[in-house]
């Protein structure tokens, strides 16, 4: 069995919104998990938190409001609030799910901080979706907070600023337990934002887009595959018109012209794109996948998904 080093990105529908469905959604992401490893992959995982770390930020501000002493919460904690509650869930369930397979591997989370520019113009235009869907009442008391919203198809949503991931500060320590055959979650919700002033790094008011740290790891760490699970089994132009096409194999030529022409949502699918082709063009012999987190082992042995190599 040939191993492989691969980066595997999980998207909301392995997670789960609330409390109990993270539970359960976990659980069954570890199996899909664990089925990888049997395949033959050293996997490296990095997760989605856009509504976990806005049920973290509302719950902390609601703190506040009855306890005074204790100050708002930066979105930076939340971020790292995030990562330890959703690496807890997911490193315990893998951990469970390997050992009931009579597979003994370390698993662990490490809280990972990614450096931001300052002045990456995202500061100035928040487009990162989070947190729950809210009633107009709700958007209207967070604008009046000074916090920004948007219409939803449902409602309306929380948005936050959204820079480009430009180094992460832990991945030594993520290289070290990758090599050693370990499983690393790393990098969750896109990693912790930080700005670097001297020898300090300092928390940025920010959400990272998830796929483009999750294709930064997998330069970093020199992976063989990056894998993205999400909703989709696989990425389509034309998308939810009556000429849908699905994507079954592209070259991240074709993926650059379908970008170009605007075949992807902005926050959604475009990232996962950009993120897989910046991968696969650094280096020859590197693939990307995208597809549904129930057909992750069937992709990554070749049979579905949308392939970018
Ligand atoms: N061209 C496209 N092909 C397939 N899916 C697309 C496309 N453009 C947008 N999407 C949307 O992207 C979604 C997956 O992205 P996202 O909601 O960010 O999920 P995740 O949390 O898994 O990263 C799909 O559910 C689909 O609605
Ligand atoms: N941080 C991040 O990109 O989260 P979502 O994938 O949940 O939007």
């Amino acid at each position: 069995m040939t191993k492989k080093r691969v980066v595997v990105a999980l998207g909301h529908r392995a997670l789960g919104t609330t409390l109990p469905e993270q539970k359960n959604a976990t659980k069954r992401t570890a199996k899909i998990i664990a089925d990888l490893v049997e395949a033959g992959a050293d996997v490296i995982i990095t997760h989605s938190n856009a509504p976990q770390v806005g049920m973290i930020h509302t719950a902390m501000n609601e703190f506040g409001k009855v306890h005074p002493d204790y100050t708002a919460v930066p979105m930076s904690v939340c971020a790292a609030m995030s990562q330890g509650y959703i690496g807890y869930d997911v490193q315990n369930a893998i951990r469970a799910e390997l050992l009931r397979r009579g597979i003994y591997k370390p698993v662990s989370t490490i809280l990972t901080q990614v450096t931001v520019d300052p002045y990456d113009d995202a500061f100035h235009e928040p487009v990162k979706v989070i947190g729950r869907t809210l009633t107009e009442e709700e958007a209207e008391a967070e604008e009046k907070k000074g916090n920004y919203v948007t219409k939803t198809e449902n409602g309306y949503r929380r948005i936050v600023a959204a820079p480009k991931p430009q180094d992460i500060v832990e991945i030594d320590a993520i290289r070290a337990l990758a090599d050693a055959g370990q499983i690393v979650i790393a990098c969750g919700g896109g990693g912790i934002p930080v700005l670097e002033q001297g020898e300090e790094l300092h928390g940025a008011s920010a959400v990272i887009e998830k796929d483009l740290i999750s294709g930064k790891l997998a330069e970093m760490l020199d992976a063989d595959e990056l894998l993205i699970l999400t909703s989709v089994e696989k990425v389509s132009i034309n998308y939810k018109s009556d000429t849908e096409q699905y994507l079954d194999h592209i070259t991240p030529a074709q993926a650059r012209q379908y970008m170009e022409e605007d075949q992807f949502e902005p926050s959604t699918m475009r990232p996962k794109i950009e993120a897989s082709v910046s991968f696969i063009e650094k280096k020859k012999g590197r693939k990307a996948i995208i597809t549904s987190i129930d057909k992750a082992k069937a992709a990554y042995l070749g049979k579905t998904g949308t392939i970018i190599e």
